[in-house]
């Protein structure tokens, strides 16, 4: 059977497909969610975030391919703004101030356009002029344990990471402790998102004790969910008129 995520349409089973989905079953039902989000989001952007290895670019890119959306990553904005390869540099160059600022813009002109998935910086959520700019589309706020975002980037190195990057100590402690301390600077900031994707809770939903178990394809499938059921419950004037919305989730729910 070939599978019909659009994404994957070419190579239904290369390796990159065993490991964004499970099953063939798993790339289909993510196709049908986006389906029914699609219908209710009217265009409106989603923005991620959360802390760095939180799975923003690798989840925003599955959704973005689902829903024929953009993608776009803000950190990599900022860098092609200020005409410096990478966000690291930045901070060394100029300051995290200067970083922030840039930041800031990029939001702000992103929040103009639409049908756009949008993996913003960790950081993004601590200025409020940034929420204002994400207000105009949807938020969501991929949460994921302290552990498993350490062991994430330990495997991959932190020298992306200019709020990690420490020349000594072992990586996996050294990126805990100071995701512990940004966590729990952060910890509100994050909760303003519309809609919290925890991770320990599709993992506890789906019977495994371990959120590593979770494919990036599951996370996109729950945050379209949760979107949905988002936008049903805050879209006062739905395009469609509320008994046409009733019937399309009375339709979508009997597929
Ligand atoms: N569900 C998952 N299971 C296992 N590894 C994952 C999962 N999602 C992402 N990863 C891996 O974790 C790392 C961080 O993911 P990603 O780059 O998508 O996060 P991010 O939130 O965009 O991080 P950053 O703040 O660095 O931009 C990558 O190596 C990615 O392959
Ligand atoms: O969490 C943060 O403050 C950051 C996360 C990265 O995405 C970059 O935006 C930058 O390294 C700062
Ligand atoms: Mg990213």
């Amino acid at each position: 059977m070939r599978c019909s995520c659009s994404c994957l349409l070419a190579a239904p089973f290369s390796a990159s497909h065993e490991t964004l989905h499970n099953s063939v079953d798993e790339a289909l039902l993510l196709k049908r969610k986006s389906e029914e989000v699609l219908f209710y989001l009217n265009g409106r952007c989603i923005y991620l975030v959360g802390m760095m290895g939180s799975g923003k670019s690798t989840v925003g890119k599955i959704m973005s391919e689902v829903l024929g959306y953009s993608f776009f990553d803000s950190d990599k904005l900022v860098e092609q703004a200020v005409g410096m390869p990478s966000v690291a540099q930045i901070f060394k160059v100029h300051s995290e101030a200067f970083f922030r600022d840039n930041e800031s813009s990029v939001l702000r002109d992103l929040s103009s356009m639409r049908r756009l998935v949008v993996a913003t910086g960790g950081g993004a959520v601590i200025r409020p002029v940034n929420w204002k700019y994400m207000k105009k589309g949807l938020s969501v706020w991929l949460d994921v344990p302290l552990e498993a975002l350490a062991r994430r980037i330990a495997k991959v190195g932190t020298t992306s990471h200019p709020l990690l990057n420490k020349p000594s100590g072992d990586p996996y402690t050294m990126a805990f402790s100071k995701l512990s301390m940004l966590a729990e600077q952060r910890g509100d900031a994050y909760a303003n998102a519309d809609v919290r994707i925890s991770l320990e809770e599709i993992a506890c939903k789906q019977g495994h004790d371990d959120v590593s178990k979770l494919t990036p394809t599951d996370i996109a499938v729950e945050s379209l969910h949760k979107i949905e059921n988002f936008v049903i419950e805050h879209t006062v004037d739905n395009p469609v008129g509320d008994s046409q919305a009733d019937s399309h989730v009375q339709r979508i729910q009997t597929l």
